[in-house]
């Protein structure tokens, strides 16, 4: 710079006049003028047409003989059928695009269709409202970067953060509300699904769930504009869903762009009706006068109409969870088990599933440098292996570090939506310890951000199943080998122990059963899974392992959480295969099989007992957990779990034993 630059003592270079060396001077019309007269035809030439508003040429897919006019006008009646009221037979007038934008192409009207899909049981009248006298905009699987645009013009909250993400504010709901999730209780799927104690399905009625979906159709046709999303769900292409969602917020609409599987332009041309809709109008409350509500939030799921209505919660979770309820309804009719769990897969075709509640450690355990992610939370395992039913991942980020996770780290960039975090107002840096918001802070991002992503995200038929819980009590072994019968009587049980609560001081953890490691989302009784489970496990050779990923030394309080590493050296040696030629002694109570040696693991900690200081306080710690097991499990004794009658009594003999004496 100094050797080249001006030199300093004389001054400022002399504006040199044009003419003068005209050879040397680099004149501003040195490359040709744009062609453009008007300031907006030079923004016209910025942007250039692209899918999925243009029709891909030479395919030979269902529509590729008619036009694109046609085709467009298809799309746009297929969205105002699904935004139709259902009293007033036709559907709202749609225009594509941002009603903001005020040049560019020309906009392009849907006609009004009727209402095909419903015949009201009353003659009405075709009564006209002033939402058909208006038009809604439709703004069509808009990309990462538009919904960015949209988000930061048009929703509070929205930033972008010093390593590209969106952040954004999930409002009054930072979490899901399964106390406000009903489901509606009709013919086609009545008898199949789990009523009464212990079940995630708190009945409503047709009638109800109508008028909350008038009041979400209503709401959303109210608004200048709402996002609609086609997209897919399970990778495996036997048992796809075709999913629509209708949203009022950017922010949901990249979330599920990033959480569902993204059609190619080819796939979108030929996407035609989907298999079910969300309408996601989570701004807008429920009617406290409308029968059933008990809060200002419904999630209401209709199997029968293939909807789902959500008022009252903005927390994007519940469109991911609600259509994985959805899945766990569909898919064991087809024979296939869906599956809150992650999944990863080996180099030599070793696949791997993680179960476990939130917060165990699916998402982080699944996410494995030395493995290829399949998914972190959702799968189906069907006679084709198993398969992801998500496009995307949603990882807890409180605490996120980039030494201990790295791949979710760097996850964290352009495209990737970050709910509720704390960030500097100027450096836009993200405080993952903060929570200030919540303590439920999370990062959706699309699979492939995660770089050894196995896409398609298939597998082979699992080897290893691995139960996760972390116990807050620290009396479960960090790692124990369990038989078929042990497994079975863990998944049903469902057991973690997270510390509830963020306030100050000690708090005695809570034992959570959940049975199959997702009762809020599961369908058909526990028992239906369980046998599914049971049976492909035997079919396929995989072995049981329980890992607990929580506390050591102590319970919550006096000992500490087992250190992500050592879970990780535990996790490497199941897959490698070594952990099953181990030498195992059983532990008391519980009767787990515990290795006496892992590498890279202390010895010492594998066999809690030899952990804590205080071996009293272990024992009744350690007795008053298995209790607990066991009358939790009361409520499944009753029930005959798949053909085989001894596979039900092997079950029930495998949880904890008492009256023995625990020996040091
Ligand atoms: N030994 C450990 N093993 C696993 N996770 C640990 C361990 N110690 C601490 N953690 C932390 O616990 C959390 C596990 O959360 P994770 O996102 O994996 O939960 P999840 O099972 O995927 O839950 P959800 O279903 O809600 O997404 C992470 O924040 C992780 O850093
Ligand atoms: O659904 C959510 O909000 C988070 C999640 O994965 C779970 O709770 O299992
Ligand atoms: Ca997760
Ligand atoms: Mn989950």
């Amino acid at each position: 710079m100094e050797k080249n630059g001006p030199v300093r003592s004389r001054g400022l270079a002399k504006i040199q006049m044009p003419g003068h060396h005209s050879s040397e001077v680099c004149h501003d019309d040195s490359t040709p003028p744009v062609r453009a007269q008007t300031i907006e035809e030079l923004h016209s030439l910025q942007k250039k047409k692209s899918a999925p508003t243009t029709p891909i040429r030479g395919t030979l897919g269902a529509f590729a003989s008619i036009s694109e006019e046609d085709r467009y006008q298809q799309q746009l009646q297929s969205i105002s059928a699904s935004l139709a009221s259902l009293t007033r037979e036709t559907g709202p007038k749609l225009l594509r695009g941002d009603p903001a934008a005020r040049s560019g192409e020309s906009p392009r009207v849907s006609t009004n269709v009727g209402n095909q899909s419903y015949t009201p049981s009353l003659s009405l009248s075709l009564a006209v409202s002033d939402s058909s006298l208006k038009f809604t905009h439709v703004l069509y699987n808009l990309s990462p970067a538009e919904l960015y645009e949209q988000a930061i013009k048009y929703e509070k909250g929205s930033f972008i953060t010093w390593t590209g993400a969106l952040a954004t504010l999930s409002g009054a709901k930072t979490g899901r509300a399964p106390r406000d999730k009903r489901v509606v209780k009709e013919k086609t799927s009545e008898d199949e699904l789990w009523w009464g104690k212990g079940s995630p399905n708190i009945e409503m009625d047709e009638q109800t769930f109508l008028v909350n979906r008038e009041r979400a159709v209503d709401y959303l046709n109210s608004l200048d504009k709402v996002y609609v999303n086609d997209q897919f769900l399970n990778w495996d292409p036997e048992y796809r869903l075709k999913v629509r969602i209708v949203s009022a917020r950017a922010y949901h609409s990249l979330f599920m762009h990033n959480m569902c599987i993204r059609p190619t332009p080819e796939e979108l041309e030929n996407f035609g009706t989907p298999d079910f809709t969300i309408y996601n109008a989570g701004q807008f409350p429920c009617n406290r006068y409308t029968h059933y509500m008990t809060s200002s939030t419904s999630i209401d799921l209709n199997l029968g109409r293939r909807e789902m209505v959500i008022l009252g919660t903005q927390y994007a979770g519940e469109m991911k969870k609600g259509l994985f309820s959805v899945m766990h309804y569909l898919m064991p009719q087809r024979r296939v088990l869906s599956l809150h769990s992650g999944c990863n897969v080996g180099k030599d075709g070793d696949v791997a599933l993680f179960f476990g509640l939130s917060g165990t450690g699916k998402t982080t355990l699944s996410t494995d440098h030395n493995r290829y992610l399949i998914g972190d939370d959702e799968h189906c395992w069907s006679e084709n292996g198993v398969s992801n039913i998500e496009g995307g991942c949603y990882a807890k980020c409180i605490d996120l570090s980039e030494e201990k996770e790295p791949d979710i780290w760097n996850a964290i960039k352009f495209g990737t939506v970050l709910e509720n975090v704390v960030f500097d107002e100027h450096t836009r840096e993200v405080d993952y310890s903060d929570k200030s918001v919540t303590e439920n802070t999370r990062a959706a991002y699309p699979i492939e951000y995660i770089p050894n992503a196995k896409i398609p995200c298939v597998g082979p038929h699992p080897k290893n199943v691995i139960l996760l819980a972390c116990d807050a009590f620290g009396v479960l072994p960090p790692v124990s080998k369990l038989s078929l019968a042990q497994t079975m009587y863990h998944f049903i049980s469902g057991y973690t122990a997270l510390v509830a609560g963020t306030e100050e001081g000690v708090k005695e953890p809570q034992a959570t059963f959940s049975a199959c490691f997702g009762a809020a989302f599961i369908m058909l009784h526990p028992t239906k899974y369980a046998a599914m489970l049971a049976e492909k496990m035997q079919d396929h050779g995989a072995t049981g392992w329980l890992v607990n990923t929580g506390w050591s030394g102590g319970s919550y309080g006096s000992g500490n959480r087992i250190k992500l590493a050592y879970t990780r050296k535990i996790i490497d040696a199941i897959h490698s295969g070594t952990l099953l030629e181990a030498t195992y002694t059983k532990t008391e109570v519980f009767g787990l099989e515990i290795p006496t040696d892992i590498e890279g693991v202390p010895s010492e900690i594998l066999n809690p007992i030899n952990t804590w200081s205080d071996q009293d306080a272990y024992k009744d710690t350690l007795l008053k957990l298995g209790g607990l097991f066991k009358k939790n499990f009361e409520v499944f004794l009753n029930y005959k779990i798949g053909e085989d009658n001894k596979l039900t009594e092997e079950i029930l003999a495998a949880g904890p034993v008492f009256g023995i004496e625990i020996c040091d």
